[in-house]
């Protein structure tokens, strides 16, 4: 039987959406574990959305803080660089949330030595195919 998590997802919103496809396909599957707390994150149009409901930055940090503080496990997409993704990675090592980070094996780019050097007991980052990540959360999720 699956045990039932709360999920923080966390993804690159501000700038482009590029991976804002990718990003709804892993949160479908991570919502077969349990509670995803985050799904607006991989909502497309998301930054336009929030706009006009006028969130202040404020708003948006404390709800998130209170988020991460829930969530037992945090799935951080980390292809895409973001301050934002890299600050709620640093606070949930903080809570000593279970940590798991997702880098496109096919990018180009590298992932910075904080992240892709964090791994521990808690902390994993999997440098991954799109096909692979049914297992990668059935490992950590079921
Ligand atoms: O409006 C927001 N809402 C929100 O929940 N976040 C959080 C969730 C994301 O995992 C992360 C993205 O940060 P950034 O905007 O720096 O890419 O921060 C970030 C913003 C700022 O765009």
């Amino acid at each position: 039987m699956t045990e039932k998590h709360t999920i923080y997802f966390a993804g690159r919103i501000t700038g482009r959406r590029k991976y804002a496809d990718l990003y709804q396909r892993i949160v479908e599957q991570l919502k077969t574990y349990g509670k995803v707390l985050t799904e607006h994150v991989a909502n497309p149009t998301f930054e336009a959305d929030e706009d006009n409901a006028g969130l202040t930055d404020v708003f948006i940090h404390d709800r998130d803080m209170d988020w991460l503080y829930e969530c037992d496990v945090i799935v951080a997409e980390v292809t895409q660089k973001s301050l934002g993704v890299g600050y709620e990675i640093g606070r949930a090592v903080a809570l000593n949330k279970h940590v798991i980070c997702l880098f496109r094996s096919d990018s180009e780019k590298r992932l910075s030595p904080m992240v892709a050097g964090a791994v521990g007991e808690n902390f994993f980052v999997y440098n991954y195919k799109e096909d692979q990540l049914p297992e990668i959360f059935a490992k950590h999720l079921k």
